[in-house]
């Protein structure tokens, strides 16, 4: 889809294209949560998450990260993108909470939508990904990690991550299920989804979450090590064989996209849930405090 498409669909608020460009505009005017850096003789980008304090999944961020994503699949030179947080300490803490708190429904489907397409997008991304894992990753970070084809983590034991849905007393839904699935395997997808585990590095690594865990200050060399080696790879030959991989979880999202969409809405909805998101974001007050 090209990116005025792109843009509209993300943002269905905007009435015309003038304003969907005005209101992208805008907020890439304000602020650049997403910087991208290309290195075009290697061939390589890097996505840097750069959204204060804790690089949470806003709707903006979500859209930035969009449409900087459709921009260097359209960049023949870049083959390989790696994702890191801008500022070490957090990679992402996940969806932005308040995105999903004390809103109205047609925002909730709004981004919904956002976070669907971003997912769609990374999972078939046909440039070779890494995640730079440099800080927290619950969640929604995990999500991002786990759509790369190879995740470095910095072993720092203050850094954990995984699928912490549950802690929060929601529910993750069923394609951050199969990607994890697809990632660790069904078993110790059983005990981690339920139990909502954040593993620190050494355990992230056991369990597979990530596959290699570094010293903090090695760990962006190690990406570019891994990099090399994925770029080893023929393009054409790599970029089949990981569509033919991942095809089926695709398609199992894409065939219920708006069904998706209606149960987050109604789920998140939810008098319960939306206490119980009140409840932990006043936790996470407290904790600072
Ligand atoms: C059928 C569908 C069902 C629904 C499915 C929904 C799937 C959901 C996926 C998600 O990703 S939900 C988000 C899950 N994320 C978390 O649980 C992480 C929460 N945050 C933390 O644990 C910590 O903040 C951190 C990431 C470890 C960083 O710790 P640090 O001590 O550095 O910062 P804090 O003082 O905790 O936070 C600073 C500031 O940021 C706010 N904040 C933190 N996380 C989020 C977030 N995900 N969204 C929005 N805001 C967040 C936090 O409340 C603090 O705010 P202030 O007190 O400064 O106002």
């Amino acid at each position: 889809m090209a990116l005025a498409s792109r843009a509209r669909a993300l943002l269905p608020g905007a009435r015309s294209w003038g304003a969907v460009l005005a209101r992208v505009t805008a907020q890439r005017a304000m602020s650049h949560r997403v910087v991208v850096e290309t290195d075009a003789a290697a061939g390589v980008a890097v996505m840097k998450f750069r959204n204060p304090p804790v690089n949470s999944l806003s709707l903006e961020m979500v859209t930035e990260l969009v449409i900087n994503l459709e921009k260097l699949e359209n960049d023949k030179t870049v083959r390989g993108l790696i994702f890191t947080s801008e500022s070490p300490g957090v990679f992402s803490s996940g969806l932005n909470l308040l995105d999903m708190y004390g809103r109205n429904p047609a925002h909730y489907a709004e981004y919904w939508k956002a976070v669907q397409e971003l997912w769609l997008r990374l999972y078939q991304c046909p440039m070779v990904t890494v995640a730079t894992i440099n800080g927290a990753c619950p969640a929604g970070g995990c999500l991002i990690s786990m759509t790369c084809d190879y995740r470095v983590m910095a072993d720092n034991p203050k850094y954990t991550i995984g699928l912490n849905e549950t802690q929060l007393g929601i529910v993750a839904p069923f394609w951050f299920k199969d990607t994890l699935v697809n990632t660790i395997g069904y078993r110790a997808s059983e005990i981690s989804l339920q139990l909502g585990l954040l593993y620190p590095p050494a355990e992230a690594l056991r369990v597979g979450i990530v596959d290699k865990v570094v010293p903090e200050d090695q760990v962006h060399s190690a990406a570019l090590a891994v990099m090399a080696q994925w770029l080893a790879i023929p393009d054409h030959a790599r970029q089949l064989t990981k569509a033919m991989l991942r095809k089926p979880t695709v398609d199992n999202l894409v065939r219920q996209r708006d069904a998706d969409i209606q149960q987050f809405v109604s789920f998140i909805s939810r008098d319960s849930i939306q206490k119980g998101l009140q409840m932990y974001l006043q936790m996470l007050k407290q904790k600072k405090a």
